[in-house]
């Protein structure tokens, strides 16, 4: 799904209204409604609602959705700011919940002395895409005070004091949802840290905007939706081989960090790839034997890796619990010399490369790097925030030529195009030791089945994260285990099968 700005949605709006074509107040009927069925579905135990409207069309739509609720029998109350000029659509809904008698409109400064029952819902439809500044005034006060109450709170849009497309001043006020109830598409501030902990659990209703526009409008952003996904899948041929599905090999471990390379040499194993060797050091031997015995054991060590080589056809991932140790440096440094294939580089990999800026032009073209926050730090440098590290990603994937899968809550797998594609599967439970070692085995199956690396870094993130959901619903987020995901990688298969398969 395409990720557009505030100002890209806005036109998306007014082609839409042009050329469906259709009134705008009837498209934020539209919109209202989605709102509404949403709400009716899933808010149960709740009665009443309070809406809090803002002048422009996020008040509008919050005036229709307080009407629409009142008809289907629910309790309302409205709030707004009844000095200020209206929007034309705001005004008109304005003036129809006017006349239902059922309903009290009452002005913001009233809210001090409101009761807020527990079980009253907040919706938020103060300000939307058209956010042109941070909140001052009284409405700064009114969202702080709303921000104080327990009562669950739906956000229309997008949660009042957010922007869209950027990260607002750090001491802005911004209203904090619960949910948040957004129109066509992800915006940007939903997927970063700083912005996106405002949101709460988002939700996206289809409002019908044009597909053409859609579809003729470019943008570098993207959220990694099943429709991405399934056109990268592929569906395993019965007529194969070991040899169709490719060779793989984990190379990592070190005295003490041998688990990690078991679970990306599992993980690389479970994700379906042909062959799979590990390179480890022989003091990991009997552990990688008796852990993973489909892998093959090939020693790069003793108690540290020194040797890099492997079958030339293999597709490597390298670095998990590798270590840093001087001599495994300079034979990794060496390695990367020689070496002109696409290769996955992770953890110690990294850190390695970190030690010298120089070292950066030794990774090949097309490979894939997959660093937390902290290793892209060491790797190029610190940013002020999350946006500002992406928009860094983007210039160092073009200059070097590679893919760079920044992992976080929201990953991004960004292209040497500049293209940054946005995960939404996933949750906490991966927040753990060991999890980033699994995406590692994850990727470097891909890329040995023959996916291209855009193909194999985008599937694997959105499996990873499928795969953790699965083992949260089993184990909870708190107990599941990097090794309960790898079990549900079968789940995620079905699943993946399902989508894409003709079925009769
Ligand atoms: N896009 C779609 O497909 C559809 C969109 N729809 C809805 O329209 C929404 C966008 O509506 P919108 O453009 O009227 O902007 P909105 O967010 O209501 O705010 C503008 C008003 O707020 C004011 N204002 C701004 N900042 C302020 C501040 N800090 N403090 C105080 N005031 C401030 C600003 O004043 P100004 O900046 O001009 O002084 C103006 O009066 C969108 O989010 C969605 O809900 C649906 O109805 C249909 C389909
Ligand atoms: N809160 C979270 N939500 C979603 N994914 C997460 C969260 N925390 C961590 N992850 C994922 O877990 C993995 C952690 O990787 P990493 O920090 O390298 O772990 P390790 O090196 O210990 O294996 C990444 O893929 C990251 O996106
Ligand atoms: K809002």
């Amino acid at each position: 799904m395409k990720i557009f700005t505030a100002e890209q949605i806005s036109n998306c709006d007014q082609y839409t209204i042009k050329n469906e074509p259709v009134s705008s107040v009837h498209l934020m009927e539209r919109a209202a409604e989605a709102c509404v069925e949403w709400i009716s579905e899933n808010c149960n135990h709740h009665r009443n609602f309070v809406v809090f409207c803002g002048n422009g069309n996020n008040g509008g739509d919050g005036f229709a959705i307080a009407r629409m609720l009142y008809q289907k029998g629910f309790d309302i109350d409205v709030f707004t700011n009844t000095k200020i000029k209206f929007s034309t659509d705001a005004q008109e809904n304005f003036r129809h919940i006017k006349e239902i008698s059922g309903i009290t409109i009452r002005e913001f400064k009233e809210v001090l002395n409101y009761r807020f029952d527990s079980r009253t819902v907040i919706v938020d439809a103060l300000f939307g895409t058209g956010l042109s500044r941070s909140l001052n005034g009284d409405v700064k006060d009114l969202v702080e005070f709303l921000n104080q109450k327990k009562n669950i709170k739906i956000s229309i849009d997008l949660p009042s004091g957010l922007l869209a497309d950027t990260v607002s001043d750090s001491d802005s006020v911004v209203f904090m949802a619960d949910y948040t109830l957004s129109f066509q598409f992800w915006k940007k501030s939903f997927l970063h840290a700083e912005t996106g902990k405002f949101a709460g659990k988002v939700e996206i209703l289809d409002i019908n905007l044009s597909e053409d526009f859609i579809e003729e409008t470019e943008t570098g952003d993207f959220v990694i939706d099943d429709e991405v996904i399934k056109s990268i899948f592929k569906i395993r041929n019965e007529f194969s081989h070991k040899g169709t599905y490719g060779k793989a090999a984990i190379i990592g471990g070190s005295y003490g960090k041998m688990g990690a390379v078991v679970l990306s040499t599992r993980a690389v194993l479970k994700a379906g790839a042909g062959l799979t060797f590990t390179v480890a050091p022989k003091c990991g031997y009997e552990i990688l034997q008796t852990s993973d015995p489909e892998a093959m054991f090939i020693e790069g060590g003793k108690d540290y890796i020194e040797n890099f080589d492997v079958e030339e056809t293999a597709v490597c991932g390298i670095g998990p619990g590798l270590g840093t140790h001087e001599k495994t440096a300079k034979s990794l440094l060496n390695f990367l010399k020689s070496c002109s294939k696409p290769l996955i580089l992770d953890a110690d990999a990294l850190n390695i490369i970190a030690q010298d800026p120089a070292n950066l032009n030794l990774i090949p073209v097309k490979s894939i790097i997959t660093p937390h926050p902290k290793e892209f730090e060491r790797l190029f440098g610190k940013t002020e925030n999350s946006f500002e590290r992406t928009e860094l990603a983007k210039n160092k994937s073009r200059e070097l030529h590679i893919y760079i899968v920044l992992k976080d809550h929201h990953t991004q797998i960004i292209t040497p195009e500049g293209k940054v594609f946005y995960n939404i599967t996933g949750n906490s439970g991966l927040a753990k030791g060991g999890s980033g070692d699994i995406l590692t085995g994850i990727i470097t199956s891909f890329l040995a089945q023959k996916y291209s690396e855009h193909e194999a870094a985008i599937l694997a993130v959105w499996f990873h994260g499928k795969a953790a959901e699965f083992a949260s619903e089993k184990h909870s987020k708190e107990s599941m285990l990097p090794s309960d995901v790898i079990k549900e990688f079968g789940n995620v298969f079905s699943e993946l099968n399902d989508k894409v398969q003709k079925l009769l």
